[in-house]
């Protein structure tokens, strides 16, 4: 049975390829109790309303699922943005940079006007770069803003290390950090199959095999069918369900960086602890050396990108402090 209270509230930004595909995980696993969609294409939104209306009756639990207006995220807990421009074959998550940040800064002010107290989740890419703009036009304590991070590129590792050794994915635990994008890092020094260490069983060419995989899968599928929505829907899902159960499971999300492994004002995919306040504790990983530069060029990469934009931002608000 599901453990839903009253104020399980979700409100969807953006019901894109990526957007509608996390609702239906959502009515799917029974996860919230309310859903309202809000997309710039409204007549997307009302068709998707009934759509998903139409399989409620198939879900685990009872769920209102309607349209909405920015008035609904009010009394969300938490608000998901999936809204703006996805990647072209050919472009990197880093060429979305400008369009995203002018769409966000608009969607999160809009947001925060309505007097909303919850916590934002962001899967919109660059996802590190528009996770930080959230928690900069918010205000909000960084707690309480999420970045998806690395949860998809963390299940595409251990997806493939899972073929690799012909065992359930459950049983490995393997992390990639970093940018979600291409300076990301798979930790291998920590990789493991229930304890077992991987790396001394992979010749390093192996390795490198699988870490590209990883890394290029966006592309592979957005040359093969235009977009990627059902993982990243899972793993939107999965961190939803994290925050309305209350759960303290550590997952590989966006968080700021505030000291944790030597670096400061910068979201990347961390493990992270994850309770119904939003975000808890970063594990920080013992990384070896090549680790350690491998997650220092990460950071610096989307610094290099994030920090002129903000250098000449006249707007940010103050931070509130947490009073959650
Ligand atoms: N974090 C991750 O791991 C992943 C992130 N993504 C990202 O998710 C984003 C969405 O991708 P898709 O759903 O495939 O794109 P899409 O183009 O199918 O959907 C985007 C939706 O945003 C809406 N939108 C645009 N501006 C808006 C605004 N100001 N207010 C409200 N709605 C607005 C559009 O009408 C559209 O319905 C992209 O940036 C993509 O790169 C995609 C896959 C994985
Ligand atoms: C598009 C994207 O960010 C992904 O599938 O990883």
């Amino acid at each position: 049975m599901s453990n839903l209270t009253h104020g399980d509230k979700v409100v969807l930004i953006g019901t894109g390829a990526v957007g509608s595909s996390y609702a239906f995980a959502l009515m799917n696993q029974g996860i919230c109790n309310e859903l309202v969609l809000i997309d710039l294409n409204i007549e997307k939104t009302v068709g998707d309303v009934m759509d998903l209306n139409h399989g409620v009756v198939y879900s685990p639990t009872s769920l209102k699922i309607s349209s909405g207006t920015y008035q609904d995220c009010k009394d969300a807990a938490i608000v998901v943005i999936c809204a703006g421009v996805a990647q072209k074959p050919g472009e990197t998550r880093l060429d979305l940079v400008n369009k995203n940040l002018n769409i966000f800064e608009a969607i999160v002010k809009s947001v925060m006007d309505t007097g909303f107290n919850g916590i934002f989740l962001v899967a919109t890419n660059p996802v590190d770069i528009l996770a930080y703009a959230t928690w900069k036009f918010s205000g909000l304590p960084k707690e309480r803003v999420i970045g998806s991070g690395t949860i998809l590129d963390s299940a595409r590792f251990r997806y493939l290390l899972s073929e690799e050794y012909d065992i359930s994915p459950n049983s490995v635990h393997a992390y990639i950090i970093g940018e979600h994008g291409d300076s990301e890092l798979a930790v291998w020094s920590s990789a493991n199959i229930s304890g077992k260490l991987i790396a001394p069983l992979l010749t390093d060419e192996r390795k490198e095999e699988i870490f590209v995989q990883v890394r290029d899968a966006a592309y592979a599928i957005i040359e093969s069918k235009g977009a990627t929505y059902y993982g990243i829907a899972m793993g939107l899902a999965r961190i939803t369900k994290a925050i309305l159960q209350d759960e303290e499971v550590v997952l590989p999300v966006g968080s700021l960086l505030d000291g944790e492994y030597g670096h400061t004002d910068i979201y990347v995919g961390v493990p992270t602890v994850i309770n119904r306040s939003g975000r808890k504790d970063i594990v920080e990983l013992p990384l070896d050396e090549d680790e350690q530069a491998k997650l220092a060029n990460s950071v610096k990469t989307l610094k290099e990108i994030q920090s002129p934009y903000w250098n000449s931002y006249k707007g940010v608000n103050n931070h509130v402090s947490n009073n959650l």
